[in-house]
């Protein structure tokens, strides 16, 4: 039975995702992504689940970053989860009493409508996780009045709900994503996503699209770009690229490496299966065989054998 690290406490979505991606598994809440991560990098974990992304505000950063920054992890699997939140509150807490909201930052942006309308004057206050403030609101002598969580966050520390289903949007979607220490791939299924992040060699003009130029020589559909900061000062940035395909297709590794000539550094992240089963549309002369063949040409040529 694998041991897998999460952002917890009990009640988080990440555990809603964990339990979908891997229902055998013994769970390790963790207080924070990096926590659940480095657990994962120490070996306590066989892997761990975190989120990386939602269809309303985007990129989990913190995620983004450890992955970029940290000791290499491998994503080896995806998870796209509806989410719902709740407003919870002690019993006997009424709406109109309402002054301090906690909760997780992924949270508060997706939620701001309601907050605005029935909670105006409220302090919306970021906590490690919507779990975590659900259990910190359930302490008597809690400075919060609420948090926003799952429901079952509140079933679990004993709140009552207040409202249900206070997203903007109720079609919103978060992207979980799992992870173990380098090793193995999974295998290529035909539906795969391949995530990487690329460093510049230096500043200049056309140099996001000499990289992007690599995938559409090849026919390798983007789905997700993101710019982060370096941190080296104001304007420098590197980026994170998902991209359909396994490394193990022809187009995905000739793009892959491509990249590795003109970037300063790449960091590959994975290719897995994707959670929306949906297959590349593959462009004439990038299929395996097309490639295949072609090295075989070149060879021949390069042989006299016109
Ligand atoms: O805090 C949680 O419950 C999480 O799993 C992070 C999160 C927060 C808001 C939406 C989706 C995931």
């Amino acid at each position: 039975m694998p041991k897998l690290a999460y952002l917890g406490p009990e009640g988080t979505f990440t555990e809603e995702a964990l339990r979908i991606l891997a229902p055998q598994a013994e769970r390790l809440p963790r207080a924070n992504v990096s926590a659940a991560l480095d657990a994962a990098r120490r070996g306590e974990a066989d892997g761990a689940v975190v989120p990386l992304e939602n269809s309303l505000e985007g990129a989990i950063t913190t995620t983004l970053d450890e992955f970029a920054w940290g000791e290499p992890l491998l994503i080896t699997a995806e998870l796209l989860l509806p989410v719902e939140f709740s407003l919870l509150a002690r019993p006997g807490t009424g709406i109109g009493r309402i002054k301090r909201v906690f909760t997780h930052p992924a949270a508060i942006t997706q939620c701001r409508a309601f907050i605005a309308r029935e909670l105006p004057d409220a302090v919306v206050v970021a906590a490690p996780s919507t779990a975590a403030a659900a259990q910190e609101v359930a302490l008597p002598g809690s400075p919060y009045d609420a948090a926003v969580a799952a429901r079952i966050a509140g079933e679990h520390y004993g709140l009552v709900e207040l409202a249900t289903g206070i997203g903007d949007r109720s079609d919103t979607v978060t992207r979980f994503v799992r992870v173990s220490r380098p090793g193995p791939l999974p295998e290529p299924t035909g539906s795969d996503r391949t995530t990487l992040v690329a460093f510049l060699t230096d500043d200049h003009p056309g140099a996001l699209l000499e990289m992007l130029t690599e995938f559409s020589v090849r026919g390798v559909n983007l789905t997700r770009i993101e710019s982060r900061p370096t941190g080296d000062g104001i304007g420098r940035y590197f980026f994170h690229f998902d991209f359909e395909g396994h490394v193990a297709d022809a187009r995905v590794g000739e793009a892959v490496s491509g990249l590795h000539r003109i970037c300063a550094d790449v960091r590959f992240l994975g290719s897995y299966p994707r959670a929306d089963g949906l297959s590349p549309q593959v462009k004439r002369g990038t299929a395996n065989g097309d490639f295949a063949e072609a090295t075989g040409w070149l060879s021949r040529i390069r042989t006299g054998q016109v």
